[in-house]
């Protein structure tokens, strides 16, 4: 028997990135994807362009087929300007929109609902193409891209989580109670860790990187080790 190797196709490498609400993914995907010159994929927005465009249909959100529906016919785009993404909804630029604090716990319940995360499968699987993707969410690992060569599940205590979004949002102008920020972050991290679909949990062959007492910098440096040693 013969082979021909000229026709074999090589997957193009995944980074997937999990973890809970606030531990740096976000942060810590684009940098590395720009390091990489990989594509990026936040798959949280996918999980919020849904809930946006559900409350914006007026949609029931425990009506599972009814929300499925809206995911599976998402009209979205990310556009890229000055290193930026931008979030395209049916034409308009909802980047700001998607993080308003409605839409994010609309995103959390669409989230736990399986006939959505089944609708936004594919899509987020079309992410993947050459020279990489880094994907950053809750299931990247365990559901999306189970085949992925590099597997980070990035963590830090809720404490942590809470300051940091603290300082964040501080920053931006926007006055919050950090009491309340860390009574969200445990609400959040309740439901993603305990709902039947696809639940956030560190696949098998994941590498846990608790960040609590690590900087940006340092957090990219052992991942990017991760990159060096499983893709060539
Ligand atoms: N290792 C770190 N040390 C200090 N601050 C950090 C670290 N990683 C991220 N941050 C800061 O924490 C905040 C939250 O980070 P980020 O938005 O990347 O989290 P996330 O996990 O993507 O959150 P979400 O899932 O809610 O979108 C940002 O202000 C970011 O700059
Ligand atoms: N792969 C994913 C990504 C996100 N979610 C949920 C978790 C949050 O409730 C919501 C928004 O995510 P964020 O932008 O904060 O990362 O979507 C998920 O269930 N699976």
């Amino acid at each position: 028997m013969t082979t021909n190797a000229s026709t074999s196709t090589v997957p193009a490498p995944v980074v997937t990135i999990d973890g809970p609400s606030g531990s740096g993914k976000g942060t810590i995907a684009k940098l590395l994807a720009d390091k990489l010159g990989f594509s990026l994929l936040d798959s949280g927005a996918l999980y919020r362009l849904t809930a946006l465009a559900a409350l914006n249909a007026g949609a029931h959100l425990e009506d599972e087929l009814a929300v499925a529906k809206i995911a599976a016919n998402l009209d979205i785009r990310f556009a890229i300007a000055g290193g930026e993404v931008s979030a395209v909804l049916a034409g308009e630029d909802v980047s700001r929109d998607i993080r308003m604090e409605r839409v994010s716990m609309a995103a959390s319940k669409v989230a736990a609902l399986p006939a959505v995360r089944e609708a936004l499968l594919q899509r987020q699987r079309d992410f993947r193409a050459l020279p990489g993707l880094v994907a950053d969410g809750r299931d990247m690992g365990t559901t999306v891209f189970p085949d992925a060569p590099v597997k980070v599940f990035l963590t830090a205590s809720a404490e942590e989580r809470a300051r940091r979004r603290f300082d964040q949002l501080q920053g931006r102008g926007v006055s919050v109670s950090l009491r309340d920020l860390l009574e969200d972050i445990r609400a959040r991290d309740d439901r993603d860790m305990n709902r039947a679909a696809s639940p956030l949990a560190p696949a098998e062959d994941a590498v846990v990187l608790d960040s609590t007492d690590i900087d940006i910098d340092g957090v990219l440096q052992k991942v990017l080790e991760l990159v060096q040693k499983n893709i060539s």
